[in-house]
């Protein structure tokens, strides 16, 4: 295959004016194209590169590419995050292109400095920046929990005790097994509140390190510590402004910071770090997490203030195993999910639906989600029972992962390994009621767990 750059010399003249950095690699990996911005962002001289394979350029970019080496040989339709080299956080998209010019497939990446992203956002303010982040975002299915409330007078409750504690601004607390849907539920109750144009800012309290916990939260002035951006920054409170604060895994916020934390609950206004002035900032706020706070407050892990501040209503979401009534319209849902991205649909047997009911489902919505991914790697068009991994075969057993069928005529070997993997966290987390503890028995750090657990999302 000729590896020659893929066009004239003002074509390249053109994508060299972008500001975003542009990535075009062939159906075998190999660097077809990059722009000006891509050679720097990456740290990386571009005659030398073109031609390179992704692997290669992987081992001389000065950027941390290891994560996106992943993807890239996943093949699929994604987003990452980036270090460069210069410590700039380049935030990257990742799409198949069947054909650009005379190049054949392969994929286009698109990268760009994120704090490009946060300038344009403060500036435009929040309509614009929707429009900013809109390349980013993938158009996908969403679950209808309008629907589904129609099946579950359980959900029903649930949802209409939500939406009344949103429209008088009363701060939810949402509890529930890791996977029950605590995610969604929150999602479905800030559109409820404050429209889906709204921004609705989710915070994995358990992900972002101690260290950075204050200023990824309240912002920084300029200038304010080594590293600061010298146009300072805009922390997440203040982006929620006008919408929804989602605290998601809230048990997980270090005490120092808890106490901080309390204080913007009080009084609704922030102070940047660096700075002296008050903003007032208006957020709506739902927590939730899958530990038992109020054993962690008698423990003095969590500020008993802070407690009875974020859960005004107390909301539990029910586990799967306890909502039949939901089964099979998640079954469905799940299934048009997965049907996206394949060429032929895949419809479930009898069989293999009702042995997938009777399964206990530690990992609740997630490790169904994680299931019917599996089946569509193992089956052609139709799923059936013995395409079903050997827990649910087994369903009633231990919460240890067990080995998967992988006798599929056409299974890809990285798919089986991912869903494999996929299927032994949703177990972890279901069996040690945190992905932080997860984290601790699977020995990763906490950041694999939360990427893992939302790259198939
Ligand atoms: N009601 C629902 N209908 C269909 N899919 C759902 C529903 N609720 C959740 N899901 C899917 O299940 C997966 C897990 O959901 P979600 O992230 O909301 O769970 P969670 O309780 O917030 O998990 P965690 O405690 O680990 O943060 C996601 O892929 C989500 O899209």
């Amino acid at each position: 295959m000729s590896r020659t750059p893929l066009h004239g010399a003002s074509d390249v003249a053109v994508f060299d004016a972008l500001a975003d950095g542009i990535i075009l690699l062939d159906a075998e990996l190999n660097l077809r194209f990059l722009n000006a911005s891509a050679a720097e962002m990456l740290g990386v001289v571009r005659e030398a590169a073109l031609g390179l394979s992704f692997v290669q350029l992987t081992a001389r970019s000065t950027a941390d590419l290891a994560e996106l080496l992943e993807l890239v040989e996943g093949g699929r339709k994604a987003e990452a995050i980036v270090r460069a080299g210069d410590g700039r956080v380049l935030m990257t998209s990742l799409r198949q292109v069947e054909a650009i010019g005379k190049a054949t497939a392969g994929m286009l990446l698109q990268m760009r400095d994120i704090a490009v992203l946060d300038h344009e956002r403060d500036r435009a303010g929040a309509k614009e920046s929707r429009r900013a982040f809109r390349f980013l975002s993938q158009q996908k299915l969403r679950p209808d929990l309008s629907h589904q409330r129609r099946l579950s007078s359980q959900l029903d409750r649930l949802l209409t005790l939500g939406e009344r504690s949103m429209a008088q601004n009363a701060r939810v607390l949402l509890t529930g097994e890791s996977g029950v849907g605590k995610t969604e539920i929150a999602r479905h109750l800030h559109v409820s509140a404050s429209g889906a144009n709204a921004p609705f800012i989710h915070v994995n309290c358990g992900s972002i390190p101690d260290s950075l916990f204050e200023s990824e939260m309240f912002g920084y002035e300029r200038g304010s510590f080594t590293g600061a951006l010298q146009t300072g920054r805009k922390g997440l409170i203040e982006s929620a402004d006008g919408g929804t604060l989602f605290l998601d895994e809230v048990g997980e916020i270090p005490l120092p910071m808890q106490a901080k934390l309390l204080k913007f609950l009080e009084s609704s206004t922030i102070q940047r770090i660096g700075g002296s002035a008050e903003h007032a900032v208006k957020v709506r706020v739902i927590s939730a997490t899958n530990r038992d706070l109020e054993t962690m407050v008698k423990k003095g892990e969590f500020r008993r203030d802070l407690f009875y501040r974020l859960a005004v209503v107390p909301l539990t979401v029910r586990p799967l195993r306890q909502t039949p009534e939901l089964f099979d319209d998640l079954v469905d849902y799940l299934v048009a999910v997965v049907n996206q991205r394949r060429l032929a649909p895949m419809t479930l047997t009898r069989e293999c639906r009702d042995r997938l009911r009777g399964y206990h489902f530690p990992g609740n919505i997630r490790e169904l989600h994680n299931i019917i991914q599996q089946l569509s790697v193992l089956a052609d068009k139709v799923a059936e029972v013995k395409h079903l991994p050997e827990t649910v075969m087994a369903a009633g057993m231990a919460v240890n992962a067990g080995p998967i069928a992988t006798d599929a005529p056409r299974a890809d070997l990285k798919e089986i390994v991912r869903a494999y993997e996929r299927q032994v966290i949703a177990r972890a987390i279901a069996q040690h009621g945190s992905k932080r503890k997860a984290a601790e028995a699977l020995g990763v750090d906490i950041g694999t767990i939360v990427r893992k657990t939302q790259m198939e999302q």
